[in-house]
């Protein structure tokens, strides 16, 4: 068997359509303010694409790069301001943050209503209520792979391997809102292969370069690799995912590293902000 390759550049192309679809049918353009602390060079081109892509589906964004000894109170003032600017949909705070910068202030401080990450507490809730209207984007944009190439997850064994709050946790919630029944396995979960070969779909996000090899897979399910690990072959930088590639002869569908996940976590900030701002519009 080989699996069906899960790209990601068609589903967020047909995300994109309907988002700047959207966006133009606003009484103003939504406007989506990113900060970025230092010069970390995968924030540096993620935050770069963001704003590409934010300008390619009619949303008006404006990087706010601040240096690395920026200080909590100049970060939080700056996030006060934009909460305050009517004109500001979306705001978003590139991870990881330096290590002198406390991160959950950070993410408290940002108002609910423009927060497109789904990173404040009170987002946080909602999706684990199973109400959200806006949830963390690279989760939310595996439902889109999911749909796009009709997965339905209802009654199915989902594994998530990995714990975090961008990945891990909030796909838990969302697989449990489309009623899976999900298990969360992580660093420490003993016999992972077995738990992991339980999984009708199985979610990879633990940060560890081909880690889930083909017999942790059970036959045919559908395996979505979050991972995005920088590796030396022969002296040249390649990009890999969290799966093995020959897990492809074991699973019915597999999302490709790079061109899968990662597309979508960018699409879906976008369908973020545009909710945003239809929300804001809407209590106007
Ligand atoms: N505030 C946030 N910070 C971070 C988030 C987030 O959702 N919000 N997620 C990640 C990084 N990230 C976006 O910020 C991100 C990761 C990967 C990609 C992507 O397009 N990946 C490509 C490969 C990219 C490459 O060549 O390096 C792919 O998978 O094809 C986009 C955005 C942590 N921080």
């Amino acid at each position: 068997m080989t699996a069906a390759n899960l790209a990601g550049k068609p589903v967020a192309e047909a995300l994109l359509a309907e988002v700047a679809q959207r966006a133009q049918a606003l009484p103003h353009p939504p406007r989506l303010a990113l900060i970025r602390l230092g010069e970390d060079p995968a924030s540096v081109s993620y935050v770069r694409s963001k704003d590409k892509k934010a300008g390619e589906v009619g949303i008006q964004s404006e990087v706010h790069a601040l240096p690395e000894d920026t200080t909590q109170e100049e970060l939080l003032s700056l996030i006060a301001r934009l909460n305050a600017e009517g004109s500001v949909h979306g705001i978003l705070v590139q991870l990881p943050l330096p290590a002198h910068i406390d991160e959950a202030p950070v993410l408290l401080a940002v108002d609910p209503a423009k927060d497109v990450d789904g990173f404040h507490p009170y987002n946080v809730a909602q999706m684990w209520a199973g109400h959200a209207q806006l949830n963390p984007c690279t989760p939310r944009g595996i439902l889109e792979i999911l749909d796009f190439y009709g997965v339905d997850v209802a009654g199915k064994r989902a594994v998530v391997v990995g714990r975090s709050e961008i990945v891990g946790r909030p796909m838990a919630a969302m697989l449990l809102g489309r009623d899976a029944t999900v298990t969360i396995a992580h660093s420490r979960t003993a016999d992972l292969g077995a738990v992991t070969r339980e999984a009708d779909i199985l979610v990879v996000a633990v940060g560890r370069p081909q880690f889930i090899t083909p017999e942790m897979v059970k036959p045919g399910a559908t395996v979505i690799d979050v991972g995005i690990n920088r590796i030396d072959v022969g002296g040249k930088g390649k990009i890999v995912g969290d799966v093995h590639p020959d897990v492809a002869e074991v699973a019915g569908g597999l999302t490709p590293v790079p061109g899968g996940v990662g597309l979508l976590t960018v699409a879906q900030l976008m369908a973020n902000t545009v909710t945003a701002a239809e929300l804001q519009a809407a209590e106007r």
